[in-house]
Order: structure tokens, then sequence, then C-alpha cells
């Protein structure tokens, strides 16, 4: 279940629970202080039509006397009313005078006298097992004039219904008690009342709890519209992308993760940024370094060990494919005497375009590397031997020839050269080792000449 429907769910429950109880709270008291009221009515009108009916008499007995109690009752409230026992003939008419207010007719008719109540029986029972509501007349002795149904005339009022009992004064003596019984069953009208209430009340609470649905709808869409920014910019950050920025909506829990997120997020893109920088330096730094530790400082040409490790390479692919491959190692002709007698400096200079020389006039394939001293070695793969002489020559003659007055004035530079091209030398420092007897030969022979050895 995604958190947006927990959310809702969460809110609709939440609202329903709150709208249920304060709905059913406000039911019962409505409920409740509708029949407080109504029972305060009727006992109000009952007691003063009481009082109106003894006081010319000053007793029930002399009141009785002039007019049956029911019949008084009759007289001043003859409307029928569907929770009455049918009317009796000298009753019926009397329609003209006022209604008394709603849940007092029953009481205030009391019960029928006993002649009457024996042709119409006892009270009907409430299907609810309730005694229906009357008031209970009694004289100031408590002895039951008027029970309801529920108690005969003439014998004493219980001492539970004396409790509830009212007095009812006649110049200024008591002249009779007055005690509810039974429950207040609501007219047609004030059932419809208190329904149209009831109606009311569930309305509000339906429209709570719509309310509490939309407003869920609302807020978790909010709130999931942003934990997706979030899982979105979590997502593009695993594959790679580190800067993201979701958008900051309002100032809760949520707004504040999202903003923690993009600060995590830029300082983490920032940190990475950094770190590949320095890689990247580092990388630069340890490339230059591996560029120097092939190099050679003074002539800026390969180095003897990179020599080593190409030309066993070349040589390595020249026996497996058996193309031809020559080696050359070249020597500067009494190079001691230029350092000795044109100083270090002059020497430096002619090591320097010597190998110029060489870097020049080789093809891209060609390898060459200054192998120690004034020794330079020099590797020509698809370079048969008769074609690496024929190139050592044109090299042997471009150094001859180079104007090296313009180094020093008494300069002259030459050099001596060895090739070997044979692939059965078993190796490339073994073919190195005969182009160098070659070389020894070119000097033995004397000098500024090239010597090769016959495949
Ligand atoms: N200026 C300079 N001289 C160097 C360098 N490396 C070696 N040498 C000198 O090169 C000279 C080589 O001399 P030798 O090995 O006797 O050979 P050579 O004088 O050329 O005589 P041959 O080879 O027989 O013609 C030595 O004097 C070394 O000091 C360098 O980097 N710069």
């Amino acid at each position: 279940m995604s958190l947006r429907t927990k959310l809702m769910l969460a809110l609709l429950l939440t609202g329903l629970a709150s709208v249920a109880m304060v709905g059913g709270l406000a039911s019962y008291g409505l409920g409740k202080k509708v029949d407080i009221i109504r029972r305060q009515s009727a006992a109000e009108h009952f007691y003063s039509a009481v009082s109106d009916y003894l006081h010319p008499y000053g007793s029930w007995q002399a009141a009785n006397q002039a007019e049956p109690f029911d019949h008084y009752m009759r007289r001043i409230r003859p409307a029928p009313d569907d929770r009455l026992p049918p009317p009796d003939e000298g009753i019926a008419g009397r329609e003209h005078l006022p209604a008394a207010p709603p849940g007092v007719e029953h009481a205030r008719r009391g019960p029928p006298p006993d002649a009457i109540r024996d042709r119409r029986g006892p009270p009907p029972p409430r299907s609810d097992g309730d005694t229906p509501y009357h008031f209970i007349l009694a004289d100031q002795d408590f002895t039951v004039l008027l029970g309801a149904g529920v108690y005969r005339p003439g014998e004493p009022l219980p001492e539970a219904a004396r409790r509830d009992a009212r007095a009812v004064e006649v110049n200024g003596k008591v002249a009779a008690y007055i005690s509810p019984e039974g429950v207040l069953t609501p007219s047609r009208e004030e059932q419809q009342y208190l329904d149209a209430m009831y109606d009311a009340l569930w309305a509000g609470v339906s429209g709570a709890a719509l309310l509490a649905l939309a407003l869920g709808v609302l807020f978790s869409r909010g709130l999931s519209r942003q934990l997706r920014h979030l899982i979105a910019a979590v997502r593009a950050i695993q594959q790679g992308t580190l800067r993201q920025n979701v958008p900051v909506e309002g100032r809760d829990e949520v707004a504040l993760l999202a903003r923690a997120f993009n600060e995590m997020s830029a300082e983490l893109a920032q940190s990475h940024e950094a770190l590949q920088a320095s890689h990247r330096t580092i990388s630069s730094q340890a490339e230059q370094l591996r560029e120097l530790s092939v190099r050679d400082a003074l002539t800026g040409l390969h180095n003897r060990r990179f020599f080593d490790e190409q030309a066993a390479s070349l040589y390595r692919h020249a026996v497996r494919y058996q193309r031809p491959f020559s080696m050359v190692i070249a020597d500067i002709d009494f190079f001691k005497r230029i350092n000795d007698q044109l100083t270090h400096a002059t020497g430096d200079a002619v090591l320097r375009a010597v190998g110029e020389i060489f870097r020049t006039h080789m093809r891209e394939s060609d390898l060459v590397a200054r192998y120690g001293g004034e020794e330079f070695v020099m590797a020509f793969p698809e370079t048969s031997l008769a074609q690496a002489a024929v190139l050592c020559d044109k090299l042997r003659e471009l150094i001859a020839g180079h104007p090296w007055q313009q180094v020093h004035p008494q300069l002259a530079v030459t050099i001596s050269i060895g090739v070997a091209a044979d692939l059965q030398a078993g190796s490339a420092e073994a073919m190195l080792q005969q182009a160098d007897a070659q070389l020894y030969r070119a000097k033995q022979d004397g000098r500024n000449r090239v010597c090769s050895l016959a495949a």
C-alpha cells in the first residue's frame, strides 16, 4: 500500500471516527435535552391544570363532586392525539379549546375513572416494555386518587413514587401530590422535529467525512509529489548524476528532508568533482612521470629501458610473422675528444643535434633511443638489412654534413654504425649484440662508416 493511500485512509478514518463521536454525543445530548424540556413542560402544564381544578374548591373531594377530574380535563383539553386512547363521546366535540403542548396530552388527560377504565381496560402496554408516561395524582396523605393504570385509587403511593412527587398547594395547604411515571413518548410532530434534527446532524457528519476525504486526497497528493521528486533524484544519483535539486515546498518535515537532500547532493557533487580533478591531476602527473621515466632528459629520445621493451616486442612480431627487421647501434666518433677539447657543453649540444637528426629522418614506426653516453640504438620494423644499411649511411652522411661550425668553429662530428638483421639471433638483445659487433668493426675500419652483418 502506498504512503499516499495510507495517509488518505488515516485521514478518512480519523475524520469518520471524530464526526461519528461528535455526531453520537450531539445526538444523545440533543435527545436527552429535548426529553428533559418536554418532561418539565408536561409537568408544568399538568401541575397548573390540577392547581386550577382544585383551587375553587380547596380539596379533591369537593372538586370531584363538582366536576369529575376527567370531565374537567376533557373540557380544557379537547384535541385528539394519535397516542391517546379513543375519547368518549362527551369529550370528542371540544376541539375548539387550545391544545396542550406536545407530551402533555396523555398526562393531562390522566387515567380515566375506574368505571371508564374498566370499559377500556388498562393502558395498552408499550412494545418496548416501558410504562407510558403518566402523572399519578395522590391526596395530601399520599393516597392514590388517579393511578394511571399503575396504582389503584385508594392505595398508598409507594415510597419510590413519593420521591418525585410535587405538592399542589391551595390557600397555603397541600391539597394533592403529583408524581410522574413511565416513559415519555414523543408525539408525531416532536418525532418529526427530532428526525429533522438528526437528519441535519448526519448530513453534517457525512459532509465532514467527505471533507476529510477531500483534504486527505489534497494533502496526500502534495506529500506524494514531493516524495516522488526525492525518489527520482535518488535514482538519478544512483545512475551517476550527483548534482540534484528537488523542489522545496513549504516548511514541513518533507521540505526539511528535501532541503537537506539538496545540500547533501551539492556537497556530494562538489566532492566528486574535486576527486575527479585530483584524479585527472594525478593521472596527468603519472603520465608525465611515466613519460619522463622512458625518455632521455638530454636528447628527448626514448631511453634504454623503453627501447629494450619495445625492441623485444618488435623482434617477436617479426619472428612470428617472418617479417624483415633490422637493429642498429650508432656511436659518435672521438666524442671524448670533443668533450675534452671543446667543453662538455659542446658535447651535450652534439648529442642533442645527433638525436634530432635521427628523430627527423626516421619513420613513425621506427624506434630510436639514446642507449647511454654517445651511443644510439635503432630498430626498423619491415626493413631488411640492405634497406637499413642504406638508411644508416644516409644518416651518417647527414651527421657528417651537419653545419657543426655553428655549434663550435672547430667542431666536426662523424658517427660509426653497426647493423644487424638476423632473426635467427634468438632475441632482440642478441641481435643488438650482433649490431654492436658490426659497430666495433666500423670503428676498427676507420670510423665514419656503416658495417652490417649479412643474414
Ligand atoms: N658531453 C657529454 N659527454 C658524455 C655524456 N655521456 C658520456 N659522455 C662522454 O662520452 C665519452 C665517450 O668516450 P669514449 O667511450 O672513449 O669514446 P669516443 O671518445 O667517442 O671514442 P670512440 O667511440 O672510440 O670513437 C666519454 O668521455 C664520456 O664522458 C654526456 O651525456 N654528455
